[in-house]
C-alpha cells in the first residue's frame, strides 16, 4: 500500500483539514499519515478557536515519518504561520520526495483566517516554489497574484503568474465562480479544463481539502498529473453529490461515497 502524508491542521468536525485528508487517502486506497500543524475548534457552523503546535513538534513529526515510512506523495494544507512554514521548508529539504501538493489554505468558508495574514508572503516565497502542484481557489489565487478572477481567461492569467513562481503545475479551482464547476490545470506544456455541472448542495465543507488530498493519493498510486486531476475531480464531484446533513451548518462532503457498506458488514 502506497504511503501518503498530509501536513495540515485538525478540523474537530471531521469535514476538512487532516481528517478530510486521511479519509480521502483511505477511500482511494493509500496508507494515510499526518503531521498536525494546528488544532482548530471547528464545526459545521464555523471555526471558533485555533491553537498552533510548536515548530519543534511539527519538525519531529516530519522527521520520524520520513525516517521510517517515506511517503510516496505529500499534501500541505493549513500551515498557520511563518514560523511553521519555515520549519516545514527546512525539514523537508533534508529528504527526497517527488510529489508535493500544496493547497494554499488561507480563509475557511466561514471566514476565519487559517493562515496569519503576515505569513502569506512566506507561503508564496518558500512553499509555492517547492510544490509539484498548487491548488488555489479563486480567493487564494487573487491573494497570491492580485489578479481579479471572474472567468476562465482570468484563471489562465492568474494561473500563469503562479506558475512563474516555480511549481510544476497549478490547478485553478473554480468552485467559487458562477455557473459550471470549472477547474483549470496549467503547466508549461498543459492547459486543460475540467468541467462538471454545478451541484446545488448545501453541504460543501472541506471540498478544497478533499480535492487536493485525492490528487495526492492518485499521484502516489502512479497516475500522471492530468489523470490524477481527472480522477480527483470525479472523486470530489461524487463526494459533493453524496454529501449529507450532519450538524446545523454547512455539512461535510461524503468521503466514502465509493465504499459498498454491504460488503464490510
Ligand atoms: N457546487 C459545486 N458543484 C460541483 N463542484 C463543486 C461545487 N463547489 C465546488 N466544487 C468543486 O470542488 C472543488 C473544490 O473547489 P473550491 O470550492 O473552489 O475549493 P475550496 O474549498 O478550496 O474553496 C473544485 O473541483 C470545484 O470545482
Ligand atoms: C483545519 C482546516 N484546514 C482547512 C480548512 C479549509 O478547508 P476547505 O477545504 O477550503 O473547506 P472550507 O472550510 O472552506 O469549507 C478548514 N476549514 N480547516
Amino acid at each position: 500500500m502506497e504511503p501518503t502524508l498530509t501536513i495540515a491542521g485538525s478540523d474537530s468536525s471531521g469535514g476538512a483539514g487532516i481528517q478530510a485528508d486521511l479519509k480521502t487517502f483511505s477511500a482511494i486506497g493509500t496508507y494515510g499519515m499526518s503531521v498536525i500543524t494546528a488544532v482548530t475548534a471547528q464545526n459545521t457552523q464555523g471555526v471558533f478557536l485555533v491553537e498552533e503546535l510548536s515548530s519543534e513538534i511539527v519538525k519531529k513529526q516530519i522527521e520520524v515519518i520520513f525516517n521510517d515510512i517515506p511517503p510516496k506523495a505529500i499534501k500541505i494544507g493549513m500551515v498557520s504561520s511563518s514560523q511553521i512554514i519555515k520549519e516545514i521548508v527546512n525539514t523537508l529539504k533534508k529528504y527526497d520526495y517527488k510529489y508535493l501538493v500544496l493547497d494554499p489554505v488561507m480563509i475557511s468558508k466561514s471566514g476565519y483566517h487559517l493562515l496569519q495574514p503576515e505569513a502569506k508572503m512566506n507561503l508564496i516565497k518558500y512553499l509555492i516554489p517547492m510544490a509539484y502542484i498548487v491548488t488555489p481557489n479563486t480567493l487564494e489565487a487573487e491573494e497570491i497574484t492580485k489578479v481579479s478572477i471572474k472567468n476562465i481567461e482570468d484563471m489562465k492569467i492568474a494561473g500563469e503568474k503562479i506558475l512563474s513562481i516555480g511549481p510544476k503545475y497549478v490547478l485553478m479551482k473554480g468552485g467559487h465562480l458562477e455557473g459550471d464547476a470549472v477547474d483549470v490545470l496549467i503547466g508549461r506544456d498543459i492547459f486543460k479544463i475540467y468541467k462538471e455541472r454545478r451541484l446545488i448542495k448545501k453541504n460543501t465543507h472541506g471540498t478544497g481539502c478533499t480535492l487536493s488530498s485525492a490528487i495526492t493519493a492518485y499521484l502516489a498510486l502512479g497516475y500522471d498529473i492530468e489523470r490524477a486531476v481527472e480522477l480527483g475531480k470525479i472523486y470530489i464531484t461524487q463526494a459533493i453529490k453524496n454529501s449529507f446533513d450532519i450538524g446545523n451548518g454547512v455539512g461535510p462532503v461524503n468521503h466514502f461515497w465509493n465504499i459498498d457498506y454491504e460488503k464490510v458488514k
